[in-house]
C-alpha cells in the first residue's frame, strides 16, 4: 500500500526532511521561495503478508482538484501472474474508487482512487503524485510513499524501469522542467536513497552509511507545541547525489549522518 500527504508551507530554507526506503529529494530555492521537499517512501510491508499474494495495493496523492484531503490513498492493482500457477482474483477494482471481493461481493473498501491492473505508471503519476511535486516546487511539503505486501509492485511503481519509469523518474524530470520554466529563481536540489529494513536505516548510495541512527531536527529541549516537526535521518559525509544548480546554501540545519556505534 502507498500513501501520500500534502500541506504545510516550509519556512524558508528550513530544513528537509528524510526517512525513506528507496529515495527521497529535497529542492529548495536560494531567493524568495522556500525551500520545498518531496519525500518517497516505500518498504516492503511485513504486517502484510496476511494479505492475498496476490492483491496488490499502493497509495498516492489525488490531485487537489479531486480531493481536498491533504491524505490520500490510492490503491494500484497488478496484472495477476500467479493466476498461471492456480491462483485466482480475490479483490479487483470496481470502478474508480472501490476495491471489491470476487467472491463475497458485499465486502468492499472504498480509496481516494483505485487503479487496475492494465493503468500505466505515468497515469498513476498525472492523477496521484504530479500535484504534489508540483506544490512541493512552490514550498508544500509532499510525501509520496509504497506500501504493499512483498512482490505487491511497489519497485515497479517507484522506481520502473527504462521503458516504464516509475514515480521517481517522473517526479525528476518534472521537477527539473519545473526548474527550466523558473530562469527568475535559483534551485538547490539534494537527493538522498535510504533503505529502512527491519529497522534499520542504510544508505543506498554510501556503503560507508549503514545502520544509521535516526535523530530529530529539534533540541531535545524543545517540544512542540503544534505539529510536530519531522524526525530525520542525519548523515555524516556530504549527500553523494548533491545536484547543484547554484552555489551551496549554508544551512546549519542540514542534516548530518552519523553511524550508530
Ligand atoms: N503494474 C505492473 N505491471 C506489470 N508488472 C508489474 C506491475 N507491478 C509489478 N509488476 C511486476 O511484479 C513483480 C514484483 O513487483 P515489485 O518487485 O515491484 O514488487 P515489490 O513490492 O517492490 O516487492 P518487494 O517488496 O519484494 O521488493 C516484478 O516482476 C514487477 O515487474
Amino acid at each position: 500500500m502507498m500513501a501520500s500527504s500534502q500541506g504545510g508551507l516550509k519556512s524558508r530554507r528550513s530544513t528537509s526532511k528524510y526517512a525513506n526506503s528507496p529515495a527521497s529529494s529535497t529542492t529548495s530555492c536560494s531567493k524568495y521561495v522556500p525551500e520545498v521537499s518531496v519525500d518517497y517512501l516505500s518498504s516492503p510491508a511485513s504486517s502484510a503478508k496476511s494479505k492475498p499474494q496476490h492483491f496488490y495495493s499502493e497509495s498516492l496523492p489525488l490531485s487537489s482538484e479531486r480531493s481536498k484531503e491533504n491524505v490520500t490513498v490510492t490503491v494500484r492493482f497488478r496484472p495477476l501472474r500467479e493466476i498461471r500457477k492456480g491462483e485466482e482474483i480475490a479483490w479487483y477494482a470496481d470502478g474508480e474508487t472501490i476495491v471489491r471481493n470476487e467472491h463475497t461481493s458485499s465486502i468492499a473498501y472504498a480509496y481516494d482512487r483505485v487503479f487496475g491492473p492494465t493503468t500505466t505508471t505515468r497515469h498513476v503519476y498525472d492523477i496521484a503524485a504530479h500535484h504534489v511535486v508540483g506544490g512541493a516546487m512552490e514550498g508544500v511539503n509532499g510525501t509520496i510513499f509504497a506500501y504493499g505486501a512483498t512482490s505487491s509492485g511497489k519497485t515497479h511503481t517507484m522506481h520502473g524501469n527504462q521503458r516504464s519509469p516509475g514515480i521517481i523518474p517522473l517526479a525528476v524530470k518534472d521537477i527539473f522542467s519545473i526548474i527550466q520554466k523558473t530562469p527568475s529563481s535559483e534551485f538547490l536540489l539534494r537527493v538522498s536513497y535510504l533503505e529502512i529494513y527491519n529497522e534499520v536505516v542504510n544508505d543506498s548510495l554510501n556503503p560507508a552509511g549503514q545502520n544509521l541512527r535516526i535523530k530529530r531536527n529539534y533540541p531535545l529541549s524543545w517540544r512542540p507545541t503544534r505539529t510536530p516537526r519531522a524526525t530525520t535521518v542525519d548523515q555524516q559525509a556530504p549527500l553523494k547525489t548533491d545536484v547543484k544548480t547554484t552555489p551551496p546554501i549554508s544551512d546549519k540545519k542540514n542534516p548530518v549522518l552519523h553511524n550508530r556505534s
